[in-house]
């Protein structure tokens, strides 16, 4: 079986990607074991600060941010940062040939339940000359590599770097990541849909009447029976999405008008819609592709649609 190391050289990875690919991995290595540890490592429970988006951050978030950020700096060859955690983007080295967007900790509400989270980054490339917040608003077209990492009953790497995507997992023995699933393929056909069905009053009408059409069933007009699943964190609903199909949605909602959007383009929608399309599958705003938004901001958020493309096609028709 492969390392990381050994997938990288095999696709042809020029060396300064691979570096930082390989930081990224270590430092989710050091994640997972913080994450492992819980309360024993004293990372449980919340803070007294609000991040940029208005949210309470989590004693994880914060120190999942500091790690990622500490190494990203030492890498050498990253020009700036963007993060969840950072109101602004953060400028760390004069030269460097990438910008790194992530969010050091999704599925926030689930920490204390020892439940599923995970890290999600996008590698874009950094532009000649100074940079500033508008040198991250490239489309996700421009990502030369994305990922997360899934700290589940194993710590799972996927990751792309536009050919196709590959699953890792921690070798807990030998603390590398070995790749387990070459070529990721979602199935074009699911019947199985994730969304969080609360909000279901505050959705507009296309997504109403598709997700009243699945749950029919067999006697309504799709004519077959669909199972739902809500993880509550992206990276645990992608990574389904990826292992066996499935369509996974947050949509544009109407419960808060200042915030019709929950996930946000740079270090959320892009990076999964790159995995999800390197492996077959499609992402979508139900009007638009995920990867040809131009951005307008760093923490701009979007509404998703993702996953296997049949039904995803079937969701945008409801949209036309
Ligand atoms: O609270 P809800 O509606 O279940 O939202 C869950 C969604 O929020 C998120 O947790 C947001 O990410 P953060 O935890 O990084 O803020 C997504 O991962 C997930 O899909
Ligand atoms: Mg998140
Ligand atoms: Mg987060």
């Amino acid at each position: 079986m492969q390392t990381l190391a050994q997938a990288l050289a095999e696709k042809a990875v020029p060396d300064s990607l691979t570096h930082l690919i390989n930081t990224l991995a270590t430092t989710s290595i050091s994640i997972s074991q913080a994450v492992r540890r819980g309360a024993l490592a004293g990372v449980l429970g919340t803070t007294d600060h609000e991040n940029v988006q208005g949210e309470t951050q989590k004693k994880l978030d914060v120190i999942t941010n500091d790690m990622l950020k500490e190494a990203l700096a030492a890498a050498g060859n990253v020009r700036a940062l963007a993060s969840e955690e950072e109101d602004e983007p953060v400028i760390v080295s004069d030269s460097g040939d990438f910008l790194v967007c992530f969010d050091p900790l999704d599925g926030s509400s689930n920490i204390d339940i020892n439940s599923l989270v995970g890290t999600i980054f996008s590698v874009l490339p950094a532009p000649a000359g100074a940079v500033s917040e508008q040198s991250f608003l490239q489309s996700g077209r421009h990502q030369v590599a994305a990922g997360y990492v899934l700290y589940g009953a194993a710590t799972m790497l996927a990751l792309t770097t536009g050919k196709g995507t590959q699953l890792f997992t921690l070798d807990t023995d030998s603390n590398e990541f070995v790749l387990t699933q070459d070529k990721v393929s979602i199935a074009a056909d699911t019947a199985e849909f994730a969304i969080n069905m609360s909000n279901q009053r505050f959705w507009e009408s296309p997504m109403q009447r598709y997700i009243d059409d699945l749950l029919q069933g067999k006697n309504g007009p799709r004519g077959k029976s669909f199972n739902m699943r809500w993880i509550a964190a992206m990276v645990g609903d992608v990574h389904r999405v990826l292992c066996r199909g499935g369509i996974f949605t947050y949509p544009t909602d109407c419960k808060n008008p200042d915030k019709p959007y929950k996930l946000r383009l740079m270090y959320e929608a892009n990076p999964m819609a790159m995995l999800v399309e390197q492996a077959g599958g499609s992402a979508s705003t139900g009007y638009q592709n995920i990867l040809d938004i131009a951005p307008e901001a760093i923490h701009q958020r979007v509404a998703v649609i993702l996953g296997s493309t049949n039904e995803v096609a079937t969701c945008l028709q409801y949209h036309k």
